[in-house]
C-alpha cells in the first residue's frame, strides 16, 4: 500500500472501478480517478480550508430523496469556496438511510459537482458502521459512488465489550482494506460519550492509509498534539499530508492558530463564506479580522450545535428557501420553533450575505 494524500493509489481490487458495480456514476469518475497510462488510482487532493458536511434532502411527503436539491445545495457550497464536501455525516442523516441511498447522494453530489466544472472537489464519505465487515462495504461504496476519501466513526455499539486496543485494530483493520484513505471520525456525541485520545489517533495516524482526523470533541489541545504528531497540512504549507482537522465551525481560528488543517462544519451548509473568510483571514495574517468573524460563526455555530439538523435545515428553508425536513422520528419544528431557529441563525446568515 503506498502513502495517500496527494499520491496515488492502487486499490486492493482495481477491477472495482470498472466492473459495473458502478451503474449508479457515469464514466467521468472514472477519467477524474484513474490515470490513464499507469492505471493507478489518483485522489483529488484534499487542502486546508474548510469541508461542508453536507444535510441530506428529502419529499416532505415521501421521505423520498430529494436528488434535485442535493444537488443544488452541493453547487452552492463549491461556489461558495469550500474546500470539499462531506456526504454521510452526522449531518446527512447516514444513519438514516439504506446503502442503496447512502450511493446514491454521494454519486449525486460527484455528478453535480462535476456538471458545475468542479472536477478536483474531493469528497469525504462518512462510512463508520458497527462492524469492520460493514465499514468496508460502505468504504467499497463510496469508492463506487465517487468519493476520494472516508470518514470513519469508532464503533460504539459494543463499547463496554472492547478495548483500546480493539478499537485500535478496528482503524488498523479497515485503513488496511479501505479503497479509500480513511480519515477518523472523534465525535463522542454520537459514539455513547467514546473519546478517542491524541495518542490513540497520533499513532493511527503512521499507518499510511490513515490521513486525517476530524475532532467533533472540541479539544483543542487534542488538536494542537495531533497536529504536531503529524507535522499536519496548514494553509500556509503543504505539511505531511495529514488533515488535522477541527468538528466544528465554532473554533474554526482555535484549529488553526494550534496547527490544523481546517475544519468539517456543519455550519458550512448555512454560512460557508463566513466559515472560508476565517480561514483565508489567518492565512493572510489578518488575525484581527478572522477574530471578527469568528465570533459571529462561534455564535451562529451556537445554534447549530443546538439545533443539529433540524435547527439547520430550519434555518436553510427560512433564509435560503429549500431545506425541508429531516426523516421521522426527527421532529419536524412547528411555526413557533421555525420563528426560534430564525432569530437564532439571523447574525451569522446576515453575516454570510455581506460576503
Ligand atoms: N457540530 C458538528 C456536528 C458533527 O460533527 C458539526 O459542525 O458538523
Amino acid at each position: 500500500m503506498s502513502p495517500t494524500t496527494n499520491g496515488h493509489y492502487t486499490p486492493r481490487d482495481p477491477t472495482l472501478i470498472s466492473n459495473g458495480h458502478s451503474n449508479v456514476y457515469s464514466n467521468a469518475l472514472l477519467h477524474a480517478h484513474t490515470d490513464l497510462d499507469s492505471g493507478a488510482y489518483t485522489h483529488r487532493p484534499l487542502v486546508a480550508g474548510v469541508y461542508v458536511p453536507t444535510v441530506c434532502f428529502f419529499n416532505d411527503l415521501t421521505e423520498d430523496l430529494d436528488i434535485s436539491t442535493i444537488k443544488k445545495h452541493a453547487v452552492r457550497m463549491a461556489e461558495a469556496g469550500v474546500a470539499g464536501i462531506a456526504t454521510q455525516g452526522s449531518n446527512g442523516e447516514a444513519v438514516s438511510l439504506s446503502h442503496r441511498e447512502r450511493k446514491l447522494v454521494t454519486s449525486a453530489t460527484r455528478e453535480a459537482l462535476e456538471a458545475a466544472g468542479y472536477h478536483d472537489m474531493p469528497i469525504i464519505v462518512g462510512c463508520g458502521a458497527q462492524s469492520t465487515r460493514e465499514t468496508l462495504e460502505l468504504c467499497h461504496d463510496a469508492l463506487i459512488s465517487g468519493g476520494d476519501y472516508v470518514l470513519v466513526l469508532p464503533p460504539a455499539y459494543y463499547k463496554g465489550l472492547m478495548s483500546n486496543a480493539d478499537l485500535y485494530d478496528y482503524f488498523r483493520d479497515v485503513a488496511d482494506e479501505s479503497p479509500l484513505p480513511v480519515l477518523i471520525y472523534n465525535f463522542p456525541g454520537a459514539a455513547s460519550g467514546l473519546d478517542l485520545d491524541s495518542d490513540f489517533i497520533s499513532k493511527l495516524a503512521q499507518h499510511p492509509n490513515i490521513v486525517g482526523c476530524k475532532l467533533t470533541c472540541g479539544n483543542s489541545g487534542k488538536l494542537a498534539r495531533i497536529a504536531t504528531a503529524t507535522n499536519a497540512v496548514t494553509p500556509s504549507d503543504h505539511g505531511s499530508g495529514f488533515m488535522a482537522m477541527g468538528g466544528s465551525a465554532d473554533f474554526t481560528l482555535q484549529t488553526l492558530i494550534v496547527g490544523g488543517s481546517g475544519v468539517i462544519a456543519g455550519l458550512a451548509n448555512i454560512a460557508p463564506k463566513a466559515c472560508v473568510a476565517i480561514v483565508n483571514y489567518y492565512a493572510q495574517g489578518k488575525i484581527k479580522e478572522a477574530k471578527r468573524i469568528q465570533a459571529r460563526v462561534a455564535q451562529g455555530d451556537w445554534a447549530a450545535i443546538q439545533g443539529g439538523l433540524v435547527g439547520t435545515k430550519s434555518c436553510l428553508q427560512t433564509f435560503f428557501g429549500y431545506g425541508g425536513y429531516a426523516r421521522k422520528p426527527l421532529p419536524r419544528p412547528d411555526s413557533e420553533e421555525a420563528i426560534k431557529w430564525e432569530r437564532a441563525f439571523q447574525d451569522v446568515v446576515d453575516l454570510e450575505r455581506t460576503l
